[in-house]
């Protein structure tokens, strides 16, 4: 006796059925993931090959009855197994429709199907039991396809390696939600690129057997999208934390002392207050708090005045003067102006010029983060440099670093009064090789150099200083002489991350300045006069930019 066939697939059904079956047919697990996240490298599309291979894509359908569904699926060249209940889905599209959950019936089932390397996968179909009135979630489903997706099976069912994986995935893709499937013992974690083209790559499940209800707690935090923006709303507070504590050289005394009492009366602070702001800086990573007390990270210890490289002025900095210049960051935006000059009376380096004590707060922080110099001297050989003249060196940090390296070499710095009053420590053990020259460089800069430095000088400027800059650095250089540019350089691709993205924003407040690409600075040393020669990465995200007198 044959068996009536009840359930009723669309045609537009079929067809994503097939295009779902296509899908996994004309990939592997390299080129599904090359086109779901193209900033993977070749090295990590492996690593995630490896242990986390391709294992199927899925579909949700919409038949009239899940009764018959298999001998129908069947009919279509699909070999789909039993089939078992879902709940995850079925509890997402009884929240997406507000439909109780009791009301729908959705089966899943597997159907074997392989990818284009012959590796046996599955096509993974749910099926919606969809009377006339639930046509309208159908409809809007097939449109959407938000539960189309390809899924990625961990190989080790392992918390370490699952976490590494939802991390990897998560820097590409958004995490959306996920739960442990009781039926198959199973943790599963979504993701989400809702920009990705193919609308078939937009969501991606990971996989693992087992429960990991750690890695899955973190993932479902992530997901929630208010949390990851308040994180960012609050970034001010961190700011200020890390500059209270920097203040109160609170990082100075858990040096020494690790209970509250004596951290309270070392810092003459509210001991509950102080208590708080402790529990802060331990959730921000900087301080470190167990049964013994508290002691420093070592992140908080780049806090402490005497660590090597201190970023205590540069908290002070952020916290500071420049944490007032940000709050009037809308006024630059409308304006264009920086809002330094606004919130202080004064542009940027003539405030410096008039408050002596802010100066050499400033000198010390733009030292803080010189370690972004330590690689120059590896990079450029200075060696056949008998004269290299730092222009707008600051306290001649960089400089003291180029002649310590190299002890046949002589030094100018050169800079406004202020920032040369600034010099005299940093310089002391290389002073007998080094002149100290005021000057302007809009004006001129010393003319017997073999080579220059511009160190985190152009990004102050607009594109019209920074000509008028280069151009006196051109009329005044001997025709051999070399230029050396020291700057962040923002991605050329938009979307790509650095340091200087932030920082273009951070020039734009408090110096009216900006950060450029490297096509940028091309051009500008083009029209002054210089031929771009080199690039190196440098540590912190900054570049060092080679550039000579262009003889065309
Ligand atoms: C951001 S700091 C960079 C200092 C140093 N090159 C470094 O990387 O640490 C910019 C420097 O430009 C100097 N400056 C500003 N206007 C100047 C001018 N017209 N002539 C010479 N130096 C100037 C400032 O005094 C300051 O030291």
């Amino acid at each position: 006796m044959t068996r009536m066939i009840t359930a009723a697939l669309s045609a537009e059904d079929v067809a994503r059925l097939a295009a779902a079956r296509t899908l996994i047919g004309a990939n592997d697990t390299d080129s599904i993931l090359a086109s779901a996240m193209p900033s993977l490298n070749g090295a990590e599309r492996a690593a995630l090959a490896v242990h986390a291979p391709l294992t199927h894509a899925a579909v949700l359908i919409f038949p009239t009855t899940l009764d018959g569904l298999g001998e129908e699926l069947a009919r279509h060249g699909l070999d789909a197994g039993a089939m078992t209940p879902s709940t995850v889905v079925r509890d997402r599209l009884s929240r997406r429709y507000a439909v109780p959950a009791a009301d729908l019936a959705i089966g899943i089932l597997r159907a074997p199907v392989t990818d284009r390397a012959g590796r046996r996968c599955e096509l993974e179909i749910f099926a919606m039991a969809t009377p006339p009135e639930f046509a309208h979630i159908a409809a809007d489903e097939r449109l959407h396809g938000r539960e189309n997706h390809f899924a990625l099976a961990v190989a080790d069912a392992d918390p370490i390696v699952l976490h590494g994986l939802r991390t990897m995935i998560a820097a590409r893709m958004r995490p959306d939600g996920g739960g442990y499937n009781v039926h198959e013992d199973a943790t599963v974690l979504y993701f989400r690129d809702a920009h990705q083209p193919a609308p078939a790559l937009r969501r991606l499940e990971l996989n693992c057997a087992g429960q990991f209800a750690q890695v899955l707690a973190e993932h479902q935090r992530e997901s929630e999208p208010g949390t990851g923006l308040l994180r960012l709303m609050t970034g001010a507070w961190a700011t200020q934390a890390i500059a209270t504590a920097a203040e109160l050289r609170l990082p100075d005394h858990l040096a020494t002392i690790a209970d509250l009492p004596g951290l309270a009366a070392a810092t003459g602070a509210d001991q509950d207050s102080l208590d708080r702001l402790l529990r802060y800086l331990t959730a921000l990573g900087i301080v470190h708090t167990s049964a013994a007390g508290h002691a420093l990270t070592d992140l908080g210890s780049l806090l402490r005045s005497d660590a090597e490289g201190s970023m205590r002025p540069l908290a002070l900095m952020y916290g500071g003067p420049f944490y007032q210049s940000f709050a009037a960051l809308t006024d630059a935006v409308r304006t264009g102006e920086e809002s330094y000059a606004r919130v202080f009376g004064a542009h940027h380096f003539a405030h410096m010029a008039a408050n002596p004590g802010l100066a050499e707060l400033f000198h010390q922080s733009m030292a803080a983060s010189s370690a972004m110099f330590t690689e120059v001297t590896r990079v450029v050989d200075f060696s056949a440099a008998r004269i290299v003249v730092d222009v707008a060196g600051g306290n001649g940090e960089l400089l003291s670093r180029v002649l310590t390296a190299n002890p046949a070499t002589r030094g100018v710095l050169m800079d406004r009064p202020h920032a040369l009053a600034t010099a005299g420590q940093t310089l002391a053990a290389v002073a007998d090789r080094c002149t100290l020259v005021p000057g302007d460089f809009t004006e001129s800069v010393p003319a017997n150099g073999d080579v220059y430095l511009l160190a985190r000088v152009l990004h102050d400027w607009d594109d019209t200083q920074c000509h008028t800059i280069l151009t006196t650095c051109a009329a005044n250089m001997p025709e051999h002489a070399e230029l050396l540019i020291i700057e962040r350089l923002l991605p050329e691709t938009a979307g790509a991350d650095s340091l200087a993205v932030p920082w273009d924003v951070h020039m734009l407040c408090n110096v009216g300045g900006r950060e450029r690409t490297e096509s940028h600075y091309r051009a500008l040393l083009a029209e002054a006069g210089f031929q771009l020669t080199g690039s190196h990465p440098l540590p912190l995200d900054a570049h060092v930019l080679r550039a000579r007198r262009d003889r065309a």
